[in-house]
């Protein structure tokens, strides 16, 4: 029996309801399987105990989840009790800085049985890597002066190191894929930054003579994935430019609650954290509107992380199975509540089709 141990955060808002129902679909394809266990903690770590605590987390908190196999988190941010920027980077950045999660892969792809908002989807299937550590969420500026002639500073602060390694990653995985990689720049405007961006590209290719590549700037790039997403394979961007194509991506599917992503440690220090694109939605919160399908195509990445791929694919042909069936949520155009989808994620899980 294989066992690991997984930290889990649900956080805020529809968090703390899709991170539940994830976890018992794990449990039941734990039952179902018989052949991995999964020990879970859960954190309450949250704006909640941010206005108790004064912090979003304990202050040994890296500490307390530095032992675990991974991390499983659902949405951090209630803008009504803690202004955003401390609660991402109390709980979630800081998580993703302090465990050199370097990178965040989110994959997006056409789903039979959903209406993407396109008119000719085309089956595209992608993948973003996105830098995890630093580029344009940087913590280097200030504020100065105040009224009419207050200024803010933010610097962009691009490593070699950083930016070779987001690289790496995404060639490797297009060597595992169809061997495309495109990357996301605009060397045309930002003149320090993303002519550096270019250079590492350009030199980490050379190692890559199998893959195809280009590079797009990120406004046409962004037009590129509506207009046609299935000419994309692996997509490499810097944070902010990974952070907004990945929102498109998961609108592109249907919706931005079916979107999983992985922040992965990539020098295997420290334990990985597995968390949906989407936010803590506090304008569906507590209706049983949220879908908890991002939540759960989540946890098949981290299953697939783990080494778990037979329960992997077994997750993902009932995610498939449940969305072809057309058991959705209100954000798909379905009438399912997040019950309605985790029971009929469960059925499938028990039933004959998992023999
Ligand atoms: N990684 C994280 O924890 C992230 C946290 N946030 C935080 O979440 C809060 C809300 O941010 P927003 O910009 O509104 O983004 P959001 O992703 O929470 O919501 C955007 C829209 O998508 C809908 N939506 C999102 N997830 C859904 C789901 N699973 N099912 C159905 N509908 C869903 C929401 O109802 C909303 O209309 C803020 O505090 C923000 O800072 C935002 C993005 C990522
Ligand atoms: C914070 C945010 O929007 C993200 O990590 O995707
Ligand atoms: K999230
Ligand atoms: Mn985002």
């Amino acid at each position: 029996m294989n066992t690991y141990t997984i930290a889990s955060i649900a956080g805020d808002g529809i968090g703390k309801e899709v991170v539940p129902a994830a976890w018992r679909v794990l449990k039941t394809l734990e039952r179902v399987q018989g052949d991995f266990e999964l020990h879970v903690t859960e954190f309450p770590w949250s704006c909640d105990y941010y206005i108790e605590h004064g912090r979003m987390m304990p202050e040994d908190g890296l500490e307390q989840l530095e032992a675990f196999d991974a991390v499983f988190l659902g949405a951090v941010g209630h803008p009504d009790l803690v202004p955003d920027h401390i609660s991402l980077w109390g709980l979630l950045i800081n998580i993703r800085r302090g465990f050199d999660q370097q990178i965040n892969v989110r994959p997006s792809r056409q789903f039979e049985g959903l209406s993407s908002p396109l008119a000719n989807p085309n089956q595209f299937n992608l993948m973003v890597v996105r830098e995890n550590s630093e580029g344009e969420y940087s913590e280097v500026g200030g504020r100065m002066y105040s009224g009419e002639d207050e200024i803010a500073i933010q610097n962009n602060v691009f490593s070699k190191k950083a930016v070779k390694a987001v690289m790496e990653y995404a060639f490797q995985l297009g060597k595992d894929r169809s061997g495309h990689v495109t990357s996301a720049t605009k060397s045309n405007g930002i003149v320090f930054s993303m002519p550096f961006w270019d250079e590492v590209f350009n030199e980490v290719k050379e190692n890559y003579p199998g893959i195809d590549t280009r590079s797009e700037h990120i406004d046409a790039l962004a037009a590129a994935f509506v207009t046609k997403p299935e000419t994309m394979d692996v997509v490499v961007g810097s944070n902010l430019f990974g952070d907004i194509l990945t929102d498109i991506g998961a609108a592109l599917m249907g919706s931005i609650g079916i979107a999983p992503a992985a922040n992965i440690n990539i020098n295997g220090k420290y334990p990985s954290m597995f968390e949906p694109v989407h936010g803590s939605a506090p304008d569906i919160e507590g209706q049983g509107l949220a879908n908890p399908i991002g939540q759960l195509w989540t946890a098949q990445m981290m299953l697939e992380h783990l080494g778990e791929s037979t329960a992997a694919q077994t997750l993902m042909n009932a995610i498939e199975y449940v969305i072809k069936q057309g058991t959705v949520t209100k954000d798909l155009g379905g009438d399912a509540s997040t019950e309605n989808v985790v029971k009929a994620v469960e059925e499938y899980l028990t039933s004959e089709n998992t023999k």
